[in-house]
C-alpha cells in the first residue's frame, strides 16, 4: 500500500492517493471522520480548529460501503480557504500578495525551504510544511486501522507528558475511555489540570509547549518486518514514519532511552512458552519489535514533540527581503499541539503496520488476507 498526499493549509483541499489497498474492505466515512475529530481536538489548540470541521469524501476506490480494489482518493476541504480565495490563487499576478510572510519563524519551516526553494515570501513554504497535511495523513491511517482491526489488532493512544507535567498514571487498556474524554489525552487527572493550567499560562505570556506522546498496539502477529535488508526494518519504518511528524523531534520503542543506561539482564525479555499458549514473555521492555521485526508483544512507541515554532511574543529573526533584524511573524497558531500529535502518531504508526502486514500477507480481497493471516497464527502456535 502507498499514498501520496497533496494540498496547501489555506488552500481548497486536501488531497489523498492511496493505492494497494484489498478489494472487500468495509469502508464509510464514518471510519474516518471520528479520527479527524479526535485529531482537531485537545485543549491548547488555535481558532483554526474552530473554522474547520474535517470531513472525508471518497472520490474514487469506494462503491457502496467497500474497497474495490482500485486507488482511493481522498479529500478533506479546507473551510478557511474561502477567506484566502486571493492570497492562495494560483494564477499570476496580485504580487505582492496580502499575508506575505518575510520574517522567517525560528523552528518553522520558513528560512531553510525559502533559501532552498528561492521563495522571498515564506508563505510558498509554510503552506505545505504545515501541519495540515496531517489531517490527510491521519484519514488514510484510519484505513489503515479499519484493515488491522480485520487481523485483531487494537490500539491506543495518549500524552505522557507536557508542559513539564508528566502522568502519575500508567496507562493500562482500561483507562482507553478516560484518554479519549481528556482535553489533553492524559491517563492523570491531577496533572492534566495542571497542564491546562500551564497551557493557559502560556497562552497569557505568548509563549507555547511541547510534550511526550504514546501510542500502543496489541494483537500484532510476531514477524512484520524483517531482519534480513535495513529498510525492512519495522522499527527503522516506524521512526521514519513518525518523524515525518511535523514537530516530533525523538521517538523511541520501548522505554529505550532508560534501557540504555542499564545493564542487559535489566532490559531483554526473557523468553517463555507454555502448551497451548506458545512462545511469550513476562516483560516487554524491547517495546514489541526485536531484530526489526514484531515479538507478537505490544508495540510501544513514544514520540517527543517540540514546542510550537510561532511564539506570539516572537525570537529575534531577520527579514529576508530587507535583511534587517526583525521579530519573528506571528501567524495565527496553536499554543501547544501535543494532544493532536498523540492521535497523529496512533494513525500513522498504523499505516506502517498495515503495509508491514499487506508485505507480509499480499493478496487481493481481504478474505485471502485473513485467511493467510490465520493460518500464519495457527503457523506460530505449532512452532
Ligand atoms: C497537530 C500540529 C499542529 C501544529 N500547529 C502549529 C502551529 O499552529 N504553529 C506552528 O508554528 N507550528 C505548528 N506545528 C508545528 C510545525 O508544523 C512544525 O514545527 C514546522 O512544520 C517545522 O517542522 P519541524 O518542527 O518538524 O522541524 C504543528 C504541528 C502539529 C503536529
Ligand atoms: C490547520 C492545522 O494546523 C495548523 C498547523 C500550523 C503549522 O504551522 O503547522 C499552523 C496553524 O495554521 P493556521 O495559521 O491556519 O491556524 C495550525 O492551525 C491543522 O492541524 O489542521
Amino acid at each position: 500500500m502507498r499514498f501520496l498526499t497533496a494540498g496547501e493549509s489555506h488552500g481548497p483541499q486536501l488531497t489523498g492517493i492511496v493505492e494497494g489497498l484489498p478489494s472487500q474492505l468495509p469502508l464509510s466515512v464514518e471510519d474516518i471522520n471520528p479520527w479527524l475529530k479526535k485529531r482537531q481536538g485537545g485543549y491548547g489548540r488555535g481558532r483554526r480548529m474552530v473554522i474547520e470541521t474535517d470531513t472525508v469524501e471518497f472520490l474514487s476506490g469506494v462503491r457502496a460501503g467497500r474497497t474495490t480494489g482500485a486507488p482511493l482518493t481522498l479529500v478533506i476541504k479546507n473551510s478557511d480557504h474561502r477567506n484566502w480565495v486571493e492570497i492562495m490563487d494560483p494564477a499570476p499576478g496580485n504580487e505582492p500578495r496580502k499575508k506575505a510572510l518575510t520574517a522567517a519563524r525560528p523552528g518553522h519551516a520558513d528560512l531553510s525551504g525559502g533559501i532552498k526553494y528561492g521563495h522571498k515570501d515564506l508563505r510558498d513554504v509554510l503552506e505545505r510544511a504545515s501541519a495540515r497535511e496531517t489531517a490527510m495523513r491521519v484519514a488514510i491511517g484510519a484505513i489503515a486501522h479499519k484493515l488491522l482491526s480485520f487481523f485483531g489488532v487494537e490500539s491506543a493512544s495518549f500524552v505522557d507528558g507536557m508542559a513539564g507535567v508528566w502522568s502519575q498514571v500508567p496507562f493500562d487498556w482500561s483507562l482507553k475511555d478516560r484518554v479519549e474524554q481528556s482535553p489533553v489525552r492524559m491517563t492523570d487527572p491531577q496533572a492534566e489540570a495542571e497542564v491546562i493550567r500551564r497551557i493557559d499560562a502560556a497562552k497569557a505570556a505568548g509563549d507555547t509547549l511541547g510534550g511526550i506522546v504514546e501510542a500502543r498496539f496489541r494483537g500484532l502477529v510476531v514477524g512484520l518486518g524483517s531482519h534480513a535488508h535495513w529498510d525492512r526494518k519495522l522499527d527503522g519504518r516506524i521512526a521514519q514514519m513518525v518523524l515525518s511528524i511535523p514537530a516530533i523531534k525523538g521517538v523511541e520503542i520501548g522505554p529505550a532511552f532508560a534501557n540504555a543506561m542499564k545493564p542487559g539482564s535489566e532490559v531483554h525479555d526473557a523468553i517463555y512458552w507454555e502448551e497451548g499458549r506458545g512462545y511469550y514473555r513476562k516483560t516487554n521492555r524491547a517495546g514489541g519489535t526485536e531484530a526489526g521485526m514484531s515479538t507478537g508483544e505490544e508495540l510501544v512507541v513514544r514520540a517527543a514533540l517540540k514546542p510550537i515554532a510561532t511564539l506570539m511574543k516572537p525570537l529575534p529573526t531577520v527579514d529576508v527581503v530587507t535583511h534587517q533584524p526583525a521579530d519573528a511573524a506571528r501567524e495565527r497558531s496553536d499554543v501547544t499541539a501535543v494532544p493532536a500529535a498523540s492521535v497523529i502518531l496512533e494513525a500513522l504508526v498504523g499505516i506502517v503496520l498495515a503495509q508491514a502486514y499487506l508485505e507480509k500477507f499480499g493478496g487481493d480481497t481481504l478474505e485471502e488476507l485473513v485467511e493467510r493471516v490465520e493460518h500464519y497464527k495457527q503457523r506460530v502456535r505449532a512452532y
